[in-house]
């Protein structure tokens, strides 16, 4: 029989989007903290052969299919495992409220976890945020109403996970900047002439790191780096000006804090998801792992180079939006979101990804203040404007 004390001791999590590349990692840390961990909701847009399959070996207290016409798959399949089945995006918005749940792991990509995010930190379940659309296209807001609610936002991204680590017993002194680490990925070095061609299976190759399709062309085309920075801005509440990248193409430090006294602490391991999912989920405590280590004589060099913004255009044209402030960073997102989608749709070039997201941003209303539904209508203008552009 389960010790009713031991279970309520654990961390009790929701994984969105638990059938992709961090929700999966994420299963693998669960699974080997199993007395630190259980899973209470697991959810997936359309792959319902793989949350079946999580949900019959993690025991979830629910799952949400979001795509409709695979919800009888996923019911029938799990109707004797007393596991609530839900369909649809919106019953995202409604598994986060669930008691039970301590931590929700926002590992679903894109700006689908905006309101999902908002509705479980009204719930006031701490967040553990991979997304990072979310953060870029309403920081404000989002930081807000954590605030508000006292909710810690946790990072999972990397670089952000790392500059968390390095303010940890520093909370009371100031940066004075941060330094993100890029990796410049698959096409560092390389000219527009040489870009104009690259297909998708180039593209899909990033030197250092397995991730989903998305931000693995985001990271080709540095607006990963953008998107990146964008976040920075909003979890450690920088001005533009106190937020900078540098290329480090072995993606072995993962970022930077220099502090005013000019010290800077860096964060650094082999590159590997799982040790920030680890982190996150485990906040405060640091539990151990036996993931591999890093050894410095498997590399004598690590090396550092400038980003070459004038090739890749999506890191200025993210910095532009940052300074702009408003909606500037919500209509880059989802110009993007689709620029991104048609070139893995072989429907446009990899220059047109830089070049559609830069019309949008000049074409689409520009509103200094927004709402939520402003924010909301914005995503909806900016993805119409660049599906036009994509023809
Ligand atoms: N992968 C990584 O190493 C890193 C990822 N991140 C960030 O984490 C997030 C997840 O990335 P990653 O795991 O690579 O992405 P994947 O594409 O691998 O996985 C995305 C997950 O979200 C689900 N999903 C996709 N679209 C929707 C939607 N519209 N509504 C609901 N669920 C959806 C997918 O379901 P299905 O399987 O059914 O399609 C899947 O479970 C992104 O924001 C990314 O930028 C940050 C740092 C590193
Ligand atoms: C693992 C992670 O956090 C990614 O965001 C990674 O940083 C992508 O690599 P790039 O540095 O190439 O964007
Ligand atoms: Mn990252």
């Amino acid at each position: 029989m389960v010790n009713q004390e031991e279970e309520i001791k654990k961390k009790h999590i929701a994984i969105l989007g638990s059938t992709g590349s961090i929700g999966t990692q994420a299963l693998e840390v669960i699974k080997s903290h199993a007395d630190k961990f259980v899973v209470e909701v697991l959810t997936s847009n359309t792959n319902a052969e793989l949350l079946i399959q999580q949900a019959i070996e993690f025991k979830p207290n629910a799952v949400v299919i979001c795509d409709e016409s695979k919800y009888k798959m996923v019911a029938d399949a799990l109707w004797n495992h007393d596991i609530k089945t839900y369909a649809g995006s919106a019953a995202l918005e409604q598994v986060v409220e669930m008691n039970e749940i301590d931590i929700v792991l926002t590992a679903l990509v894109g700006y689908a976890g905006l309101k999902p995010t908002l509705k479980a930190i009204e719930a006031k379940k701490a967040i553990a945020l991979a997304n990072k659309e979310t953060l870029v296209v309403a920081g404000d807001i989002v930081t807000q109403l954590a605030a508000k609610n006292r909710v810690p936002l946790l990072p999972v991204d990397s670089e952000h996970s790392a500059i968390f680590q390095c303010l940890t017993g520093e909370f009371h002194n100031p940066i004075e900047k941060i330094y993100l680490t890029a990796s410049g990925g698959p096409f560092r070095g390389w000219n527009a002439e040489k870009l104009a061609s690259v297909t998708r299976a180039q593209a899909l190759k990033h030197p250092n790191w397995e991730m989903g399709a998305k931000i693995t062309i985001d990271s080709a085309t540095l607006m990963n780096k953008g998107l990146e920075v964008i976040e920075a801005k909003w979890l450690f509440q920088l001005a533009p000006e106190q937020i900078d990248v540098i290329v480090h193409p072995q993606s072995i430090i993962h970022s930077i804090v220099q502090f005013t006294d000019g010290s800077m602490k860096a964060q650094m391991g082999l590159p590997d998801m799982k040790l920030p999912i680890q982190y996150a989920l485990a906040y405060p405590e640091r539990i151990p792992a036996d993931f591999p280590r890093f050894n410095f004589l498997d590399y004598p060099q690590l090396t550092f180079e400038k980003a070459d913004t004038e090739t890749f255009l999506n890191l200025n044209l993210a910095y532009e939006a940052m300074k702009r402030g408003g909606n500037a960073a919500c209509i880059i997102n989802a110009a993007n979101e689709i620029t991104n989608r048609a070139f893995l749709e072989e429907k446009i070039g990899f220059l047109e990804i830089a070049e559609i997201n830069s019309k949008c941003l000049e074409s689409a209303t520009f509103i200094e203040k927004p709402t939520l539904e402003d924010y909301m209508n914005s995503d909806e203008e900016s993805r119409r404007l660049a599906a036009n552009f994509v023809g």
